[in-house]
């Protein structure tokens, strides 16, 4: 479809419901501008929902976004059967689609958050443990906010593998993949960085940002808000000489 002018696809952008994700996606950038998030048109996020994906343009002031302004994708074709006018599409949109193709995830956000970035750079150091492509930390409340395997929800996976919530004793694993010249040229990593990783509902990228999905919006935001209070208070423990895994 080249343009907006098809009634059946004005449609699927159009409702009443603040939780419609058309909706939902314009209320979530307001709000993750003022965690500051999706600062200078970086990060958002993206909702599959039912047969369709919804989409941020790409480039835009994320917290003035409309849901006029919103891609809609079809899930099996991969078409776009909404694509607004003068915009492309979200340059996430490669790494959006690996979350919910490779952890059946219905919600992943990307936050350009300055706590992300510099655990990042922590870890490149090696003075919180001797792996620099991850982030691991324990014994802190927070951790049980995190779920095992992504967006899945059964209890015990295929193979016996525990699931749900990490435990305050478990260490939380977040991994790192180096940053591109371009979003979109991160696919591969963060595909090859999820299989490597199977209990892992996130992905750090160096000095750029993180990727964060979950079985429903809820989940993908409650975990984005747990895993940026950890990554602030590593920063803080690091500037005290603490170490984040005992
Ligand atoms: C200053 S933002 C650089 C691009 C980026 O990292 C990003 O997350 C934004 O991508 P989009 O195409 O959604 O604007
Ligand atoms: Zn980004």
């Amino acid at each position: 479809m080249a343009d907006t002018q098809n009634a059946s696809a004005e449609a699927l952008i159009k409702s009443e419901d603040p939780k419609h994700p058309a909706n939902l996606i314009c209320s979530l950038c307001r709000q993750f501008y003022t965690f500051g998030w999706v600062t200078g048109t970086g990060g958002g996020i993206s909702i599959r929902h039912e047969d369709h994906v919804f989409l941020a343009p790409s480039g835009v002031e994320k917290e003035l976004m409309q849901p006029e302004n919103i891609f809609v994708m079809d899930w099996a074709s991969k078409e776009y059967i909404r694509r607004p006018l003068a915009l492309k599409p979200s340059a996430c949109t490669p790494l959006f689609l690996a979350a919910f193709t490779q952890r059946d995830a219905r919600a992943c956000i990307h936050t350009h958050s300055q706590w992300a970035v510099l655990v990042t750079l922590l870890c490149e150091t090696g003075q919180q443990g001797p792996d620099p492509g991850v982030f691991a930390m324990n014994k802190i409340e927070q951790i049980k906010g995190i779920s095992r395997g992504g967006a899945g929800s059964m209890e015990v996976a295929e193979g016996g593998r525990k699931l749900g919530n990490l435990g305050y004793f478990d260490t939380m694993q977040i991994p790192i993949i180096e940053n591109t010249a371009h979003e979109e040229d991160l696919r591969e990593s963060l595909e090859e960085a999820i299989v490597k990783w199977p209990e892992t509902c996130a992905v750090l990228v160096k000095r750029h940002g993180v990727y964060v999905w979950g079985k429903n919006v809820t989940q993908a935001k409650t975990q984005a808000e747990s895993l940026d209070y950890l990554f602030q208070l590593a920063v803080e423990m690091h500037k005290l000489g603490l170490k984040w895994v005992s």
